[in-house]
Parts: structure tokens; C-alpha cells; sequence
């Protein structure tokens, strides 16, 4: 199971930053900064180090919520599945611009691309967007696309796992 970190940087309007994908899985879905740990890495450095690759904007740690932990599974495809933490973002420094992988732009809370984005989204940001914290598992079908299943649950409050092993 691959573990992977996704942040989505709010501004003082309440606008998300969102990055389309210019290669690879899911390219061209509109999506949140993030991606796979590597060697040695915490969850918060990883999700650090993609949000400044992808959209240039540097964060801090301590600056990163917590707000979701995602279990992504793909039916027929299970070296697709992976776990993901989610965090929400209010303060960095510097502003987004078009990296190599992701063309950064904001969007307004009320008007997010869920047709261009990962079908599951629709379901779990607006969550986010309501100020909760959830853990919920997504089951993509054959298609690695539509859904088979999903689940969601409220958690009072989340941390990210000390081991890899765990997942
Ligand atoms: N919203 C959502 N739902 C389901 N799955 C995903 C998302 N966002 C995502 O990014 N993903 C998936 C797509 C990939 O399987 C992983 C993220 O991996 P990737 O972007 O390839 O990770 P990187 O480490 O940046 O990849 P490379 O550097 O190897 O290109 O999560």
C-alpha cells in the first residue's frame, strides 16, 4: 500500500488551490498538491516538499491540518491502492506558479471542477469544507474511475501513523 500525502492551500477569500495534472496517473484532473513518501520521510516533509514542487508555494509543517486520512482502493488494480493524509493549508510563503507536473488556479469553495476532478472528491472535500475531520475509504471500480464504494466517518481527532508498516 503506498503512502501519500494531498494539501489544499485556502486563501484569505476562502478560494482553494487546486493543480492541474500535466502527466502521468490522473493527468489532467484538477486536484489537490501531493504524492508518494520517499525514502525516510514523515508525512508533514512529504507533504512539504510536494505542495513546493507542484505549485511553488513553501510551507510549514506546523502550518499543515489535518483533516482527513483517505484508504484509496482500486478493485482490479491493487498496486493502485493507496493511503492518503489530507491537510488543509492558510499560510505559506510565495505565490503558485506552473511547475513541470501541475498548472496551479484558484477556484471558489461553491465552485470546484468535481467534473474534471477524481470522482471521489465530490464526496469527501465538501466534508472538509464543513469543518470536519473524517477517515473514509474509496473503492474505484475496473475503470479505476467510477465508484464502487465509499465510507466515511467522522474522527474527534486525527494523527498520522509513526509506521509505514502499518498500511
Ligand atoms: N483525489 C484523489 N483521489 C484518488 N486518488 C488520488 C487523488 N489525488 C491523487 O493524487 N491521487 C492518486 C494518484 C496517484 O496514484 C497518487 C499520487 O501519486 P503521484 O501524483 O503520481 O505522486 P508523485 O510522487 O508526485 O509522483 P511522481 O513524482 O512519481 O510523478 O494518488
Amino acid at each position: 500500500m503506498r503512502p501519500t500525502t494531498l494539501c489544499f492551500p485556502i486563501n484569505a477569500a476562502g478560494e482553494f488551490l487546486l493543480g492541474r495534472k500535466k502527466r502521468g496517473f490522473g493527468v489532467a484532473k484538477w486536484n489537490g498538491f501531493g504524492g508518494k513518501l520517499e525514502a525516510g520521510e514523515t508525512f508533514r516533509q512529504c507533504a512539504v516538499r510536494e505542495l513546493r514542487e507542484e505549485s511553488g508555494l513553501v510551507a510549514k509543517e506546523a502550518d499543515l491540518e489535518l483533516v482527513a486520512f483517505l484508504d484509496f482502493r482500486f478493485d482490479t488494480h491493487a498496486e493502485l491502492d493507496h493511503i492518503g493524509y489530507v491537510y488543509l493549508v492558510h499560510t505559506w510563503q510565495g505565490t503558485p506558479a506552473p511547475t513541470e507536473e501541475m498548472e496551479p488556479r484558484w477556484f471558489s469553495a461553491a465552485t470546484l471542477p468535481y467534473e474534471d476532478m477524481w470522482s471521489g472528491d465530490r464526496l469527501w472535500i465538501p466534508m472538509l469544507q464543513a469543518r470536519r475531520k473524517i477517515s473514509g475509504t474509496i473503492v474505484f471500480a475496473a475503470d479505476k474511475e467510477s465508484l464502487k464504494y465509499t465510507e466515511f466517518t467522522d474522527v474527534a481527532d486525527l494523527t498520522e501513523s509513526d509506521s509505514l508498516t502499518a498500511f
